[in-house]
């Protein structure tokens, strides 16, 4: 076990949440740090905690109440919340994160009990700097993950909420990733809100105003990510549920400077990647046969599109402009065409000539009818848009479809697996973006629904990055990380499984992930450490964080009060 120099001392470590060991300080311990008389006498072992966090956790009724009540563990103890969630991976997975994180991120104001992270807030922008030094103060950070909570999982703007979807993606960094939290931070971009109710609530804690748009929020978010860079230049740099326009501007304007890393974009586009390449396994043909519909077209749906695309050009040696012959995407206002008005700039590369199709605006049933897809994926937020018609119709061409509802949280799913299952008498390949229960196959046999969610990828793609200290995350890097992803799928060994695997399975496959995407950073020549292709395994083992106890030695010549801990 190994041993840490600590300068909390008293009421100072036991309200740390990173050195707090609660019960499971030992006597020793208890001696240096002055906490005799301050805990009760019974030493418990990590074990005992965590059961006994599990029976106070079971005595919540409802998910939401669990979620609070392991967000507030959270504030006291990180190596017991880690360690409880890790051991109940599958099951508290869906509390800390979607769906159950998406009710308490709209309840942000009302269930507030204490801040964590770093508000980065419109009116405080002179000061930004000051924050940010304070809140990394002796800490080497390696991982920022950010959000400006304009569109947040399918639940749209959430103003300060934001927090609560950057801070749960980095615990999902640790539990899956092993990124130490010491060395993660999350942040929150409060530019305001266009979220009316928020504006108008009272108990509202963000800052009341209108989102700041154009030029004084570029000017915001670039001071922002300057700090980033001038202070931990290593970083990896992780936006979350911005809205679609500044999703793309900032991925494109930081890529080629910092290791900056769109999940919504980047990793929606390599789970989704890595799940239709499964599927194809399934139905032994190739990313080339595909007809793909893509319904809901912003940052995930544009992102899936091209992550796709990309792969098939890669895959299949064709041109761009082929492979993107293979796409329709589809939005609200129906196919994308060149004669739709107001179609975006990124989107008009997969845009189609409205010949063939009676209407201006094409819907999604006539879209299937006529070019028969093999492919049907949702990002759409909008629920119950695969109706019976548009699943039994893709059925009628297609002998195994492959649908993905990918939306979050699962109320907005774009169809329930079941109905998808049963309207294809469990023909179709299934996955989700939020975790269901197993589906029934005509046979009887249970057919496990697959959580297609970024966060299955991501924090082996980001861990990878980190590990190889990358100057920036290529594309080449993502697809080595899908590709590895896919090649774990249990479909691949029995094809009425699930096509990827399951969350329990998470932190190994993310292992992997994470392996195979340093390993192209250094034949990339983007790596900035000088190992061998051979030594990234082992590396990243000894990098790897666990939620154990060390043992505290006590140090009184070091900086009291802050957050001062080292390894000797
Ligand atoms: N499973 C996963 O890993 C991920 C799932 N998502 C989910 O995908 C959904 C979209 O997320 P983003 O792309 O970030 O949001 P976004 O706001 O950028 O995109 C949503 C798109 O859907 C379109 N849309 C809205 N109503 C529609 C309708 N009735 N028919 C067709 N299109 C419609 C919008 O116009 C917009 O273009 C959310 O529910 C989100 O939770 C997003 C990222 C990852
Ligand atoms: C999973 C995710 O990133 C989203 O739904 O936005
Ligand atoms: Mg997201």
């Amino acid at each position: 076990m190994s041993t840490v120099k600590v300068a909390l001392h008293g009421d100072a470590i036991l309200t740390s949440p990173q050195f707090n060991k609660g019960t499971a300080f030992t006597e020793q311990e208890r001696r240096d740090f002055g906490l005799t008389g301050r805990l009760p006498w019974r030493i418990n072992s990590l074990e005992e905690q965590c059961a006994r966090a599990y029976d106070q956790l079971q005595s919540r009724e409802t998910d939401i109440r669990k979620n609070s009540f392991l967000q507030s563990l959270k504030d006291q103890n990180w190596v017991l919340y880690y360690a409880l969630i890790s051991s109940h991976l599958q099951e508290l997975t869906p509390i800390i994160y979607t769906p159950t994180e998406a009710e308490a991120i709209a309840n942000y104001s009302h269930l507030f009990r204490r801040s964590e992270g770093l508000y980065i807030t419109y009116p405080e922008e002179d000061s930004m700097e000051e924050s940010f030094l304070e809140q990394t103060r002796g800490r080497n950070i390696d991982l920022i993950v950010c959000s400006d909570a304009e569109a947040i999982l399918g639940i749209g703007d959430q103003g300060v909420g934001g927090i609560g979807i950057s801070s749960a993606k980095s615990a999902i960094y640790t539990l899956i990733g092993g990124i130490d939290p010491s060395k993660a931070i999350a942040v929150t971009i409060d530019v305001g809100t266009d979220n009316k109710g928020l504006l108008e609530d009272p108990l509202y804690v963000g800052w009341p105003n209108r989102r700041v748009r154009g030029e004084d929020y570029d000017r915001f978010v670039d001071k922002f990510v300057q700090l980033v860079r001038k202070y931990f230049p290593h970083s990896l740099l992780h936006f979350e549920d911005f809205g679609v326009t500044n999703a793309y501007t900032l991925l494109e304007r930081y890529r080629t400077t910092h290791a900056v890393f769109n999940d919504d974009i980047q990793g929606t586009g390599a789970v989704t990647l890595s799940c239709v390449m499964a599927a194809i396994g399934v139905t032994k043909t190739k990313l080339i046969d595909q007809r793909i519909i893509v319904y809901g077209a912003g940052s995930a749906g544009l992102g899936i599109a091209k992550q796709l695309r990309d792969a098939m050009v890669t895959a299949d040696g064709i041109s761009t402009e082929e492979a993107n012959t293979k796409f329709w995407l589809v939005d609200k206002h129906g196919l994308i065409t060149h004669s739709l008005p107001d179609v975006r700039e990124q989107l008009k590369e997969f845009a189609k000539d409205i010949d063939g199709f009676a209407e201006q605006e094409v819907g999604l049933l006539d879209v299937v009818k006529q070019i028969k897809p093999t492919v049907l994926i949702g990002c759409s937020t909008h629920a119950g848009g695969f109706t019976e018609d548009v699943i039994k119709s893709m059925a009628e061409n297609c002998d195994r479809p492959i649908i993905l509802p990918l939306s979050n949280p699962s109320k907005l799913v774009e169809v329930h697996p079941h109905d998808a299952n049963e309207w294809t008498n469990g023909k179709a390949l299934l996955a989700t973006g939020s975790p269901f229960p197993p589906a029934k196959m005509p046979s009887g046999k249970d057919y496990v629904i697959a959580e297609c969610n970024n966060a299955l990828i991501y924090p082996g793609l980001g861990f990878g990055a980190m590990l190889s200290q990358s100057r920036a995350v290529s594309d080449t890097m993502i697809i080595a990380g899908a590709q590895r992803l896919a090649s774990l799928s249990p479909a691949l060994k029995d094809p009425d499984d699930a096509l990827l695997p399951d969350f329990g399975d998470a932190p190994k496959v993310n292992f992997e992930v994470a392996v195979a995407v340093a390993e192209r950073a250094i034949e990339e020549g983007v790596a900035g450490v000088d190992w061998k292709k051979e030594e990234v395994r082992e590396k990243a083992k000894a990098k790897l964080w666990e939620p154990v106890y060390p043992n505290y030695e006590f140090d009184a010549a070091g900086e009291k009060g802050v957050h001062a801990g080292y390894k000797i």
